[in-house]
């Protein structure tokens, strides 16, 4: 007969002598003639007594079962995060964190998320603080971690794996670290490659990712096969909105099938899209880059009569770089971006504006995100919402269209000369390694994925949150997307800066060129009958 044995401890019973619940189970066993005592598979962490020696009895058939412990909270209920740890390797034992004990984070150490509050106004969400922990979950030789980079390309990928692959390896004495090639489909369509800390020295001085990357292709089931059969227990992935999404996708699945696996997300986006974290790596080298093309365009249209510089940037649908661009350039007369409408036509319109600049300086620099003005392209070119392999929208050329428009409209109806020059650096400003203050960023971020998944946290993205690294449940980051707020400050320090129009009359101005538009197509249908 058999007796099984549930437990289901709380955090707070982490806290009682766990032997005394086991001797009571055992106790109970024997007194109701029970031949063995069945615990749940997770006995082992929930004891967090694997290396405790008296309870070697028990029969060795347990898995660990990491949960998602970086789960956000709040002070005000004041829980205590759940907590995945079981190992209590003190840092004297792991010989090879490079720690003083002034160096750990405490485990109570939380982030706030938002730091500007007023008087009485709850105290809010917070986060896990980020960092080396005291005691850590995985012994070295257990581990086999495994890399992957997925979506568009960004300054600083390499930097982030070179400094995992050293991280895992120099701080906590990490040997078997797997690369996965060209994104998400690799889990399941490619050999592994073996990272070491010999092989990624010198990558952080490339751009690009040196384990390629991909869109599309996610298929949850085959990745956590793939992770499972490969007996992989730590998994980092480098990646976008859409990376982060699969990501929380591979940690449920993984949570599912009780797999020991420790789930890491590191954001990466050049637009800054990412929601919570302060900002995205590549972000700062990729507004720097962005300058060479905004002076070029400068110089150029300040070298000749009514010149007009339009650069294109990226920005799918937010116009972050756009805007940092502009604000550290002074070089801008407009910036465009998506979450701005902006219109040509008419009393405070782009056409209007332009000619007032031309008139005033005898050329102007306008710099367009990508993602700008895509219902004005849509609208002349009849687009069917093309997607890529990820099913993000694939965006018309807003700065050809714009040329064009530019064009028609100086020469045919102004009767104006310009010289217009389109400069699209898009593709040069996100293929060049990191800057130097990125490099560092991309440091932290890869350190603090190291010893957040060391410390057995699992389902967590990393970042800074208020300046201070964290460990963000992937969830967070992947319901919302960071855009250009029109009503922050920093717009109107652009607005400001610039002394653009703000085309608030957006909506009236596109209506009336609606009805305009009608009124045209029924006159000529008139005419024509
Ligand atoms: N909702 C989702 N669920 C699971 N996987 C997803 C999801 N969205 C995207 N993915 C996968 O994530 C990977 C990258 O996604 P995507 O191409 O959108 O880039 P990204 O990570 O958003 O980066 P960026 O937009 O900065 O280039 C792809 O392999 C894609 O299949
Ligand atoms: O041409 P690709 O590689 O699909 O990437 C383009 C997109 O990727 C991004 O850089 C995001 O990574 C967007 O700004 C851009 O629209
Ligand atoms: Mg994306």
């Amino acid at each position: 007969m058999e007796l099984s044995v549930s437990l289901s401890l709380s955090e707070s019973e982490f806290h009682f002598p766990q032997l005394q619940f086991l001797n009571k189970a055992v106790q109970l066993a024997s007194k109701e003639c029970y031949h063995s005592v069945k615990f749940n598979s997770d006995w082992r962490w929930r004891f967090r007594a694997r290396r405790c020696s008296s309870l070697n009895r028990l029969p060795p058939r347990f898995a660990c079962i990491p949960k998602s412990f970086a789960k956000e909270y709040s002070l005000c209920n004041c829980q205590i995060p759940h907590s995945l740890r079981t190992e209590l390797l003190g840092y004297k034992r792991c010989k090879f964190v490079c720690f003083t004990r002034q160096n750990f984070v405490s485990t109570e150490d939380v982030v706030a998320k938002k730091i500007v509050v007023q008087k009485n106004s709850p105290r809010g969400v917070h986060f896990r603080r980020a960092g080396p922990q005291e005691k850590v979950y995985f012994e070295s030789d257990e581990v086999r971690a495994c890399i992957v980079t997925c979506g568009g390309l960004c300054p600083g990928i390499n930097t982030v794996i070179r400094e995992i692959v050293c991280g895992l390896n120099y701080m906590y004495g990490v040997e078997d670290i797997l690369g996965i090639e060209g994104g998400y489909k690799g889990f399941y369509s490619k050999n592994t490659t073996t990272l070491t800390p010999k092989v990624v020295n010198d990558i952080h001085k490339r751009g690009g990712t040196f384990l390629r990357t991909s869109r599309g292709g996610h298929d949850t089931k085959k990745i956590v096969d793939s992770i499972q059969d490969r007996g992989i227990n730590q998994v980092y992935i480098i990646g976008g909105d859409g990376t982060q999404k699969g990501a929380a996708a591979i940690f449920k699945e993984v949570e599912k099938r009780g797999l020991k696996v420790a789930v890491a997300g590191i954001p990466k986006t050049i637009d800054n899209d990412i929601a919570v974290i302060d900002k995205s790596f590549g972000f700062d080298t990729a507004v720097e880059e962005a300058q060479r093309a905004i002076n070029a365009a400068h110089v150029e249209v300040e070298s000749v009569e009514n010149g007009v510089g339009i650069v294109k940037l990226m920005g799918r649908y937010s116009g972050f770089i756009a805007m940092f661009a502009t604000l550290a350039s002074r070089d801008v007369d407009c910036c465009l971006i998506p979450e701005s409408p902006f219109y040509l036509e008419g009393q405070d319109g782009l056409f209007e504006f332009i000619e007032k600049r031309l008139k005033e300086n005898g050329h102007i620099v306008i710099v367009l995100a990508e993602g700008a003005g895509q219902e004005h392209v849509a609208r002349i070119m009849h687009a069917v919402g093309e997607k890529d392999a990820s099913g993000n929208r694939l965006l018309l050329d807003v700065g050809l269209w714009l040329s064009q428009e530019i064009k028609d409209h100086f020469t045919k109806e102004r009767k104006m000369a310009i010289n217009l020059k389109y400069i699209d650096p898009t593709y040069m400003i996100r293929a060049i390694p990191s800057n130097a203050s990125d490099n560092i960023y991309c440091t932290l971020l890869a350190h603090s994925a190291v010893h957040g998944a060391m410390a057995g946290y699992t389902g967590f993205t990393v970042g800074p949150v208020n300046s201070r690294h964290a460990y963000i449940p992937i969830a967070r980051v992947t319901e919302t997307q960071n855009t250009v707020k029109l009503t922050d400050r920093m717009w109107a320090r652009l607005l400001a800066s610039t002394n653009q129009p703000s085309f608030l009359n957006y909506n009236k101005v596109m209506q009336e060129k609606a009805e305009k538009e009608t009124t045209n197509l029924i006159d000529s249908t008139r005419t024509s009958v």
